[in-house]
């Protein structure tokens, strides 16, 4: 279809992980990937969660089999069903409940519930936005898709998407072959994924020298750089350097996004705004029923038979709780030299806010 592709598809981690990397040499501004607007498929209004998203790819695909079928290499490169995790496929309670923080969970089960209410037809919606609509359509096929399947593809159209205006500059959300195989960095992310605005082609370009063989990357969404965003809506947890808060660690933060910079811009700098902060974090490290070295003696279990999810949300809470260890640590290292506000101003709460 007139692509030009500089990369190849195979792991890219000791466990395993799926990604992308160069066939060759590139330097800093180099086109790495490019597909033409013909070989992809646009999903729907950027706004509508996978769910939505699912109940139109599939009447897309049962009312044109010659469409569906010329994609037929696409969809075969996608995660088979059962082995994806996100926000819209979070189901189980028992690995809700792994989480340790009951926001979280009922944050997941929450999109979970609604992924299983448009599949069911009990979704506050036009009945054409839902599953059995697609029945009484009698799109040959629509009986033969199973819950676990449209969930599976609720959860891709969700997660392997990408967010871009069509000719009409309206925002849609668009699979984009092969540029969905690319996985996310923030800081170490060496490309970015770009639109012709006149041909609506995508390329993927260089932002750094990349040789031949190294692991191509780009940027998703920088609130992904914090585990309790990437693990709900993507299921994966990074391991940083500096670590980073979750963004429910951090003062007022909340899982809607927005917490984009490093720790240090939301963490105070006041000596009894900080020891308060770390006596928050001691409590907070106290109240997990289990300790970091406990979640690590778990996943270090071999006999152990913790399903893969189990597994990465285990992880996933000690990653949090190291990074919480750790952060007091460093708060305890900027009390040493700390400005103090007189003490009625810090009783009053206003001074601390002011400044
Ligand atoms: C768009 S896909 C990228 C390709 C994917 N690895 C694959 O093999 O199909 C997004 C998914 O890849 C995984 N992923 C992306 N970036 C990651 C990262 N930095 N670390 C671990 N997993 C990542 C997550 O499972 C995420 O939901």
């Amino acid at each position: 279809m007139g692509a030009t592709v500089h990369l190849t598809v195979g792991p890219v981690n000791d466990g395993g992980l799926r990604g992308t990397v160069a066939t060759k040499d590139l330097a800093s501004g180099d086109l790495v990937l490019q597909i033409p607007n013909s070989a992809t498929i646009d999903v729907g209004d950027y706004t509508l969660p996978g769910a939505e998203l699912a109940v139109a790819l599939f009447r897309r695909q049962l009312s044109d089999p010659k469409w569906n079928a010329s994609f037929e290499p696409y969809w075969k490169s996608l995660p088979e069903v059962g082995t994806l995790m996100s926000k819209e496929v979070w189901d189980n309670a028992e690995h809700r409940a792994l989480l340790q923080n009951d926001y979280m969970a009922s944050y997941a089960e929450v999109n979970a519930n609604w992924t299983r209410d448009v599949w069911g037809g009990n979704a506050t919606l036009e009945p054409h936005q839902m599953f059995p609509q697609l029945l009484k359509e009698n799109l040959p096929g629509a009986d033969k898709i199973t819950y676990e399947e449209f969930k599976h593809v609720a959860s891709l159209t969700a997660t392997y998407s990408f967010v871009f205006p069509d000719q009409k500059n309206e925002y849609k959300r668009v699979l984009l072959p092969l540029f969905d195989l690319i996985n996310h960095k923030g800081e170490g992310a060496n490309t970015y994924v770009g639109k012709d605005a006149t041909t609506g082609s995508y390329h993927l370009i260089t932002t750094k020298n990349i040789k031949k063989g190294e692991e191509i990357s780009h940027c998703y969404n920088w609130d992904n750089e914090r585990n309790d965003y990437s693990l709900i809506n993507y299921f994966f947890i990074q391991t940083l350097i500096p670590p980073r808060l979750c963004a429910l660690d951090l003062p007022n933060g909340s899982l809607d996004g927005g917490f984009v910079e490093p720790d240090d811009r939301y963490l105070p700098h006041e000596k009894g705004a900080i020891q308060e902060l770390i006596a928050q974090f001691q409590a907070r490290l106290k109240k997990f029923p289990t300790t970091e070295g406990e979640d690590e003696k778990i996943l270090a279990d071999k006999g152990s038979k913790l399903d893969w999810v189990s597994r990465r949300i285990i992880d996933f809470r000690r990653e949090r709780k190291r990074t919480l260890r750790l952060t007091i640590e460093r708060l305890k290292e900027r009390e040493k030299t700390a400005y103090s506000l007189p003490a009625p101003a810090i009783k009053a709460g206003i001074a601390k806010e002011e400044l």
